[in-house]
């Protein structure tokens, strides 16, 4: 008997007036899915005892090790995409591994709805099995798995250890507990090609998640055109870390014929594997740490994306001095990532904290944006909430005699 029918009752009735609501919006509307899928996730706990509720959670991590063991399996490739059923016998024998096994895997998976097993030992694809078939989420799920999930299985026991004093350093943190190593996130990357290989490419995942625009919540082209580079050789935009150069190809996508060039810019072992992948012809590309200076000087927007949640505040402002150092009085440091809300911070945004906090990172709160950036003796000049809200923000700050124009957040 399940403990609060009351409850149930009451979140089913809000679950089908917010689909009505959905089913009304001409475009995707992320405020009132977010809405459903809390209630919907509330309902799921309200139904279960709160003793299956404690095992349901307890069991997540064998959950993950399924999804992870099928990838490295190669099941996505084989799992016929016109959704005919595929038996494990078939499966097995193409992907050569042992059928028991393969049984008892997909098990886990169908059991989460990843896959449906409609007969015996048959299996189709289901819409969320499907979002595995992207290469990039494949690579995401498996470097988070590989390497963040190290420190994150870690955290509880390097905690402790510190008598619950501090969250650790990038140096010296749950990281190096979990992988058994000294070395640091980046350089443990960095000492195996395949590592990193696999690192970047789970970081090109959802390039498309932004904020109306695939390049996210600020306007670069309004931007560009108000402030726009005296010749087409200058640098509009140095994309800071940037990986194999998927924002800059979302910011082109999205603002085409800008002028000025726009320059991929990340670690020297990065930038070639990037090279070495193929990059187009328009993007510029220059090797470099952001803890040493920074060579491109005066860019319209140096842009980090996805980078200073990696690094505590010491190192953050290490990096904006470094960037401060190059920019002139047009110059913009445009910074995509999370804004944590300072009440009920949404599970994907505090469960990323954590995965930050195993080497070192931080997500930070609209007010540790601002103390990190005028430690570094900027200016937060806006910051920039897209449809997705403080998922997706983009922070905006310049020097203290920014002469350039003053955008509008919308
Ligand atoms: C979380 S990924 C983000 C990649 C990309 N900006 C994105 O949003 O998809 C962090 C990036 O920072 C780069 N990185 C790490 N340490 C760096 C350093 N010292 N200097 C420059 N880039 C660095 C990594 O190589 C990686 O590409």
């Amino acid at each position: 008997m399940p403990t609060d029918t009351g409850a149930i009752l009451e979140l089913s009735k809000t679950i089908g007036s917010l689909a009505q609501t959905l089913d009304k919006c001409a475009v995707s509307n992320k405020q009132v899915q977010a809405a459903l899928i809390v209630a919907a996730e509330k309902l799921a706990i309200a139904t279960r005892e709160p003793e299956e509720n404690v095992y349901h959670i307890a069991t997540q991590i064998a959950h993950n090790a399924a999804i992870r063991s099928i990838i490295a399996m190669g099941v996505f490739e084989q799992m016929p995409e016109d959704g005919s059923p595929i038996s494990s016998s078939t499966l097995a024998s193409r992907l050569n591994v042992n059928e028991e096994l393969l049984i008892r895997l997909l098990r886990a998976c169908t059991s989460t709805h990843l896959f449906a097993n409609p007969s015996p030992n048959h299996y189709v694809h289901t819409p969320l099995s499907r979002a595995y078939l992207t290469p990039a989420n494949r690579a995401m799920t498996a470097q988070m798995y590989d390497f963040t999930c190290k420190g994150v299985f870690a955290l509880p026991e390097f905690l402790l250890l510190n008598k619950f004093d501090s969250a650790g350093t990038y140096e010296s943190g749950a990281f190096q507990m979990g992988a058994n190593t000294d070395l640091t996130f980046w350089d443990y990357l960095a000492a195996v090609p395949e590592r990193m290989q696999l690192f970047s490419a789970g970081m090109r995942a959802a390039t498309t998640i932004g904020s109306g625009r695939a390049s996210g919540a600020f306007p670069f082209g309004e931007a560009l055109a108000e402030d726009p580079v005296a010749n087409e050789d200058d640098v509009a935009v140095v994309d800071v870390g940037g990986g194999r150069g998927q924002a800059l190809e979302a910011i082109q996508r999205d603002w085409p014929g800008m002028k000025g060039k726009l320059v991929l810019q990340d670690l020297p072992h990065v930038v070639k594997d990037a090279e070495k992948k193929g990059l187009p012809e328009w993007m510029g590309t220059s090797g470099g740490s952001f803890f040493e200076e920074q060579k491109i000087k005066g860019a319209r927007i140096y842009h980090f994306r996805r980078i200073f949640h990696d690094w505590d505040q010491i190192k953050g402002r290490q990096i904006l001095e470094n960037t401060k150092a190059a920019m002139n009085d047009l110059s913009r440091v445009i910074i995509a990532d999370m804004a944590l809300p300072d009440v009920n911070a949404p599970r994907d945004m505090a469960l990323q904290d954590l995965n930050m906090m195993s080497f070192g990172g931080m997500e930070r709160s609209v007010s540790q944006w601002k103390d990190l950036i005028e430690s570094a003796g900027l200016v937060m000049k806006n910051i920039w909430f897209g449809k997705d809200g403080a998922k997706h923000a983009v922070v905006e700050a310049v020097l203290p005699g920014f002469k350039g124009h003053d955008l509008t957040p919308y």
